[in-house]
């Protein structure tokens, strides 16, 4: 048995975990959280979420703490846990998720100058994440300098994906030049999510093929065969796809030179205003919180709700088309797991396919269930979704395998 610590760094928020491992664990689900908390809204008064660890998303205690950047938020992250009497020697291992790994990274890999190098290289790729995971690694560095330092990616998951889902059909030559190319992103958690769905149902791996959906402030979907990516919704970067919590998703490349001409912007600031300033709350206002809108009744909020549900209805029928003959959609991500009204308006247009959303079930909002009736051909689940618990699992396999070699 072993711990490991654990950071999340999203677009708006930094999640930290105490995992406990299990010696020959064979999926991420077979581990535990022993401490699990959240940084959010950073600022002189940024918020501390501290979550029970055996229930989804129950809070348990929350406090304003100042943390006014990731840098300081590890800091203080780092402070709080050793008051919570966890200490450097308990730990195995620290890991970090960075977002873009290019195609080099398949995997967990022990943290060094080179890739160190090779994250900032890809800062420009992933602006909203790979500059935040160097800050913790520096704080890492400084506080935990005896302590092994693991990087996973969300980029090693699609690295499966064959050529015509990778390659964007622009001008070949150009395209090879720069290396543009679809990467995807939020692989732990889809990884996270079939292999889940297979340990429930007691199939191998290799036997299941399904949908799910990634569905938090940044959002996204992936097509499973036989356990294996073959497509999901994020690109070059992580703006493409679905719409999101402040990012647009796709939407016709014409619009950015239009906008800069018609605006007299920048392209940076077009690309602010694309991942700031769009998404649900460039539509609603305010807030790009669900569970904020759920409870508005103004229209602009109601059409962000419908946008957002209608975008990822179609990104489902499309990866049922991908995937052939789906076993099930699996809805995972603070939004997926816990919003009957999402799972509702997505599956309201899956009926052809077989599915029959079950209208009790679905009202659940706790915890792994299926919330198709027993009939249905085609199954839908709300899957909680561990990234934690996937980030310490891959650097076990990755730790266990350069022993091995
Ligand atoms: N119970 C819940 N807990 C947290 N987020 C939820 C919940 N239900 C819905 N959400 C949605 O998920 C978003 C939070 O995503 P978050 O985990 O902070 O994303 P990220 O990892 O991209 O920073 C919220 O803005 C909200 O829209
Ligand atoms: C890749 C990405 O958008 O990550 P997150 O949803 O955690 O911001
Ligand atoms: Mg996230």
């Amino acid at each position: 048995m072993a711990d490991a610590l654990v950071f999340n760094p999203g677009s708006n928020s930094l999640k930290f975990e105490v995992v406990r491992l299990t010696d020959n664990q064979r999926f991420a689900g077979e581990a535990t959280k022993r401490i699990t908390a959240a940084i959010e809204e950073f600022g002189d008064e940024a918020t501390l979420s501290v979550f029970d660890p055996s229930r989804p998303r129950q809070l348990a205690h929350s406090e304003k703490v100042k943390a006014p950047d990731m840098k300081a938020a590890t800091d203080f992250a780092l402070r709080w846990l050793k008051d919570q009497k966890v200490s450097a020697d308990s730990l195995a291992f620290t890991a970090v998720r960075v977002v873009h790994g290019g195609v080099k990274y398949d995997g967990a890999t022990r943290v060094t100058d080179e890739v160190l190098h090779d994250i900032e290289a890809l800062e420009e790729l992933a602006p909203l994440h790979n500059e935040s995971s160097l800050q913790i690694l520096g704080v890492l560095a400084q506080r935990l300098p005896d302590t092994p330092a693991y990087v996973t990616f969300d980029t090693a998951f699609h690295r499966t994906l064959p050529e015509e889902a990778w390659r964007y059909p622009i001008e070949r030559e150009a395209a090879d030049r720069h290396g543009i190319r679809k990467f995807g992103f939020h692989g732990l958690s889809h990884r996270f999510m079939v292999e889940q769905y297979a340990r429930t149902v007691g199939k191998p791996l290799g036997e299941v093929s399904v949908v799910t959906l990634h569905l938090e402030s940044g959002c996204s979907a992936s097509a499973i065969v036989k356990g294996r990516s073959v497509d999901t919704t994020m690109g070059l970067t992580p703006l493409e796809g679905l719409m999101m919590g402040s990012r647009s998703g796709s939407i016709d490349p014409a619009i950015i030179p239009y906008l800069m001409h018609k605006e007299k912007q920048t392209v940076e600031e077009v690309m602010k205003l694309l991942n700031k300033r769009s998404g649900m709350l460039g539509i609603a206002g305010g807030t790009l919180d669900t569970r904020v809108l759920e409870k508005r009744d103004d229209e602009a909020a109601r059409l962000a709700l419908r946008m957002f549900s209608y975008r990822v209805r179609l990104a489902v029928g499309a990866y049922l088309a991908a995937v052939g003959d789906a076993q099930a959609v699996l809805f995972g991500g603070g939004i997926g797991e816990d919003s009957p009204w999402l799972r509702a308006g997505v599956c309201e247009g899956l009926r052809g396919w077989g599915l029959e959303l079950d209208p009790a079930l679905n009202r659940s909002t706790e915890g792994q269930v299926v919330v198709s009736t027993p009939a249905s051909r085609l199954q839908a689940w709300a899957m909680p979704v561990e990234e934690g618990l996937q980030m310490a699992h891959e650097c076990q396999l990755s730790i266990k395998n350069a022993g091995n070699s």
